[in-house]
């Protein structure tokens, strides 16, 4: 195995061994702890650029396999475990998380301290990072890492080019991919909508062409504020069609109403995130995957209102418009991986187009 190493922006180095593909990368570094989902995890489009930590310690041992993707092509920029599982074993795989990583042009990184990493991320926050098999003087490896561009270019990277049509009998939902996780158009296949996926810089005008039933807003990689086209389109469709956003939609949602966002000292990222939810009165397990958050004072003086917080550090994870049928939530309502007790929102947006028309008929 070659030996290979993580050097961060603030000059900590990691050693350890090469996995994967054999090629030197940059990006974000930051942590999931997830004990299980490592092929959803990697191949969430919303990690686009990022170094992702697995802090189970022991990843790759049921493989890869073929039902799982979140996405055809993997965003990631590096993977950082503990222990790879050289012998995968399960029924469903396919090939090895090596093998699968080497395919993709992602390299990997085995042999790390990611109880230690975790640590030092968690004290100093997610920053800039590399995985490399070059052994330069850290001083200049370092100055390379604090050079890297940050990226701003996710969502068109990891968005459809041309919109498609998934057909069903079901109400009609117009999707806008930021980045989509297939999950969520499997949520919504369940449930027979028929489904347009557009790109994230299609108009409003184009989609109110399509007279969508409802409209949804996926995940997706990056700093909200850095995707304009999707807030404007919110602001003309609102009132008019129904709205769900998820994650980045979320965020997207919020901006859109007035509200603001900022980037979370550590963010997210897991299996495992407790959430209250104020309208159902209830405490959900969710599974999350985020670097921003809507700031919670923002929500003031706007027509939003707060329907859900996390039970870990009070952070804003739902929101509904005031007047109009519009909802949005931070984490992944359809799982993979993770708890999937939170897929009734899926019900609730569904309902919410069928309530929304019968006003629409009283009123006709
Ligand atoms: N899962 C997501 O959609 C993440 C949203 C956004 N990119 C963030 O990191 O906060």
């Amino acid at each position: 195995m070659t030996k290979r190493q993580l050097v961060l922006e603030d000059g900590a180095t990691f050693e350890g061994s090469g996995f994967g593909a054999d090629t030197d990368s940059t990006g974000e570094v930051v942590f999931n702890t997830g004990m299980t989902g490592y092929q959803e995890a990697l191949t969430n489009p919303s990690g686009c650029g990022q170094i992702v930590t697995m802090t189970y310690p022991l990843i790759g041992n049921c493989g890869i396999n073929r039902d799982d993707f979140e996405t055809v092509t993997p965003f990631i920029h590096g993977l950082v475990v503990k222990e790879i599982s050289e012998h995968p074993s399960n029924f469903r795989s396919d090939e090895s998380l090596h093998d699968y990583l080497k395919a993709n042009d992602i390299p990997g990184i085995s042999g790390i301290d990611t109880r230690k990493l975790t640590k030092h991320i968690r004290k100093y926050g997610t920053m800039k990072a590399m995985v490399t098999d070059t052994f330069h003087p850290t001083e200049k490896l370092t100055e390379m890492v604090k050079n890297m561009p940050d990226q701003t270019d996710q969502v068109k990277t990891t968005s459809t080019v041309k919109p498609y049509v998934v057909p069903g009998r079901g109400k009609r939902i117009v999707l806008m991919d930021l980045g989509m996780k297939h999950s969520i158009l499997r949520e919504l296949t369940k449930r027979n909508c028929h489904i347009t996926v557009v790109p994230y810089d299609y108009s409003a005008e184009n989609i109110l062409r399509l007279k969508p039933d409802g409209i949804m807003l996926t995940n997706g990689p990056g700093n909200p504020k850095n995707v304009t086209g999707p807030v404007a389109m919110i602001k003309s469709v609102l009132g008019k069609i129904p709205l769900f956003g998820v994650c980045l939609g979320h965020q997207l949602f919020a901006l859109a109403c007035g509200a603001d966002t900022e980037k979370m000292a550590l963010g997210h990222r897991g299996a495992n995130q407790p959430v209250k939810d104020m309208e159902k009165n209830k405490t959900f397990m969710t599974s999350q995957n985020h670097s921003y958050a809507i700031v919670h004072e923002s929500l003031t003086g706007t027509e939003l209102e707060l329907t859900q917080f996390s039970l870990n550090d009070n952070s804003v994870e739902g929101i509904r418009h005031k007047k109009y049928p519009a909802f949005s939530v931070q984490y992944h309502p359809e799982g993979s991986p993770g708890p999937e007790d939170t897929l009734h929102l899926f019900d609730d947006f569904i309902q919410m187009i069928s309530e929304s028309k019968q006003k629409e008929n009283a009123y006709a």
